[in-house]
């Protein structure tokens, strides 16, 4: 099990993630980003790629689509917060969109 980020690599990693969208979630320890597509088959289309990430990765998003929008948070719930997984799939899947 990887352990949560410690605080020196958090900040600046967490200052680069802010620079690209991503926000900490108030009163969690998770990462959000709004993923806005051109339709709903783009916003489809992106899920099924990170899905099948998520299960190489054996990590998943919390997350919820409505129409050509998806709603992304990022945690790991076997450390109770962010961690270098988090990080990962965060790169990875912006630059997926
Ligand atoms: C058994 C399996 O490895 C675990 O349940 C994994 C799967 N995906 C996961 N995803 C996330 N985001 N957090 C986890 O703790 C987690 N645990």
């Amino acid at each position: 099990m990887p352990a949560k980020l410690d605080p020196d690599t958090r900040e600046t990693t967490l200052a680069t993630l802010q620079d690209g969208g991503w926000s900490v979630v108030e009163g969690r320890d998770a990462l959000h980003k709004t993923f806005k597509f051109k339709d709903f088959s783009e916003a489809f289309g992106w899920m099924t790629r990170v899905a099948l990430l998520a299960e190489k990765m054996d990590h998943h998003p919390e997350w919820s689509n409505v129409y050509k929008t998806v709603e992304v948070t990022l945690t790991s719930h076997d450390v109770g917060g962010l961690s270098e997984r988090d990080v990962k799939m965060a790169q990875a899947i912006d630059e997926m969109a």
